[in-house]
């Protein structure tokens, strides 16, 4: 970016003074090779899964297994990324399970390992088991026992299964310091694949990890242990493959289209972050039946990401006044004054929204591209007000600086953007987050906190005022107590959304799956104090794992 002034178009050279900002490059551009699916090869694996996958069903189903065999088994399924296959098989088994523990209530047979994985299975899926099960573990001073520690399977257990707690679950906050303490302290004494195991969920546990690179991860962890299951490892591999084959083509498809963007192609001014964008996209909806939504999901990350740098680090204040008027109207009027740039971006913008409300029209969801489009509209109201802040350097409480930063940070946006071509986001589902439910709340908090516990260093390397500054201006604290502050409330929001999956649910398990998955996606960017999506090498292994380097079969 060190040549953008150079480059500025021919009405805006020399008097405009600009907030340009100096990304770092695309790292991808010389490594994402072109790839033609080969038919052949794809259709000889998928009929390959097809015949695994019969055979692994017959095995969920197959009587005559302990119930601690069973939640083992779906445990493994989930873990190895292939339940989008046994979705139906494994609702019908934890429901009949927890209609047991409904009426029976009994959980004393099982041990620490069993009964933590019990509980983290029926939580994920929605099903409000009571911490009841930990009673047995409990001394009489309300501790876990101390003869648990030396239990390591347990511990790991028990520690993944605290992830999902909600704020009721109080015994659970004890169970993270507990387990994290004696994880962490017994790491060295472990055989390696456990240590591998522990040290991983250590810096990633798994309910907040991206499932497909956990998944990633899994499939070697599986490979190595003795006893696993061949037929079930052999389709991990091979559909891990073929999906992956999918997404380089969509991926292909993605660079391609931002290749063809005059916007982007003429004007080096936004982060090039294609690929990091669609990875956005795997990262929320891996799915095969969502290919389309993850196709359009990473196309409006690519916008969004365009938009947010004219607000942040290109426009001056009466362009971005104008802009925000003019797509107040959506319309693309009153837009002649500004740089060739903005008004080449707002085109292009309009143009992508344009194709897709006439294609959601032929769908009949018209529904669904109404309350993206007012999304969009308040995306950028908002970020008119975080641009004020910036170039007048304003530092907001930081009550106003959340409330505004919850929509600038695009998590309303993306979502809407999710749901566009999402079968199971019904005109239901949409009026429903047009309410603004806890949930939404949550999960919008949970980004544009995440994203500024990440964006810190950088923001304020530039200038820009952080939420981290207003938090420790509003408290008179120090960066490293607002950090600490920060991740509490990160936490905080994760109990929400977890308490707000549980059934009954408003909107069907897809698109919850959707919002937290974004979430998930959220952590990994930012959660090393840095801005991956910025700095991009740190979210490097994981696009690699995901869609660079094939899964040997
Ligand atoms: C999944 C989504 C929404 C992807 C869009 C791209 C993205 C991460 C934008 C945030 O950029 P930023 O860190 O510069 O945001 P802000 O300027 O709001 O802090």
């Amino acid at each position: 970016m060190a040549s953008a002034q150079a480059s500025l178009p021919s009405n805006n050279r020399q008097e405009t003074a600009r907030p340009l900002a100096d990304f770092p490059e695309n790292i991808w551009a010389d490594h994402i090779a072109p790839f033609t699916l080969d038919k052949q090869e794809y259709e000889k694996c998928e009929r390959e899964i097809q015949i695994l996958k019969a055979e692994v069903a017959s095995m969920v189903l197959a009587t005559g297994k302990t119930m601690t065999e069973r939640f083992d088994f779906i445990d493994k399924i989930e873990r190895l990324g292939v339940s989008h296959h046994f979705d139906i098989e494994i609702e019908n088994q934890l429901q009949e399970f927890f209609n047991v523990y409904a009426n029976f209530g009994e959980y004393s047979a099982y041990d620490l390992s069993s009964a933590a994985l019990q509980f983290r299975l029926f939580r994920q899926h929605g099903f409000n088991i009571s911490c009841g099960i930990f009673d047995q573990f409990i001394d009489a001073k309300g501790k876990f026992k101390e003869s648990l520690c030396n239990d390591t399977r347990g511990l790991l257990s028990l520690y993944e299964a605290s992830h999902v707690r909600t704020h009721g679950d109080k015994i659970l906050e004890e169970a993270l310091a507990f387990t994290t303490t004696h994880l962490t302290s017994g790491g060295p004494h472990l055989d390696s694949t456990l240590a591998k195991q522990v040290k991983h969920a250590l810096e990633q546990p798994l309910h907040e990890g991206i499932p497909r690179y956990e998944a990633w991860r899994y499939i070697s962890i599986y490979e190595e242990d003795e006893s696993h299951n061949k037929v079930l490892l052999r389709l991990a591999k091979l559909d891990y493959h073929l999906l992956q084959m999918s997404y380089k083509e969509e991926l292909c498809e993605i660079t391609r289209w931002g290749k063809g963007l005059e916007s982007v192609s003429n004007f080096p001014y936004a982060r090039d972050r294609f690929v990091e964008c669609y990875f956005w996209a795997v990262g929320t909806l891996y799915e095969p039946q969502h290919s389309l939504a993850r196709m359009t999901f990473a196309k409006v990350a690519a916008l969004i990401t365009m938009i947010d740098d004219i607000y942040d680090a290109y426009g001056t204040l009466d362009e971005l006044q104008i802009l925000t008027d003019s797509a107040e109207r959506w319309d693309g009027s009153g837009v002649d004054q500004l740089s060739d740039y903005i008004r080449a971006s707002y085109a292009t913008l309009l143009k992508f929204n344009k194709e897709v409300g006439e294609d959601l029209a032929k769908k009949k969801r018209t529904y669904a591209f109404n309350k993206y489009i007012e999304d969009w509209k308040q995306y950028m109201r908002t970020n008119l007000t975080q641009s004020r802040w910036f170039l007048t350097k304003e530092l907001p409480s930081f009550a106003d600086y959340i409330s505004n930063g919850a929509i600038t940070i695009g998590a309303y946006l993306i979502a809407s953007a999710g749901f566009l071509d999402m079968d199971s986001a019904s005109e239901d589902v949409i009026n429903w987050m047009s309410t603004n439910p806890k949930l939404m709340v949550a999960y919008s908090t949970h980004s544009r906190l995440i994203n500024d516990y990440g964006g810190h260093k950088f923001d304020k390397e530039r200038g820009s005022s952080t939420a981290l500054e207003c938090y420790m201006k509003d408290h008179n604290i120090s960066e490293e107590e607002a950090a600490k502050k920060f991740r509490e409330m990160i936490e905080n929001a994760w109990k929400v959304m977890n308490e707000e999956c549980l059934r009954p649910t408003p909107i069907p398990r897809d698109g919850l799956k959707m919002l937290l998955n974004i979430a998930r996606v959220g952590e990994t960017v930012y959660k090393h104090r840095i801005d991956g999506f910025t700095e991009p090498h740190i979210i490097k292994d994981h696009i690699r794992a995901m869609l660079v380097d094939f899964m040997s079969i």
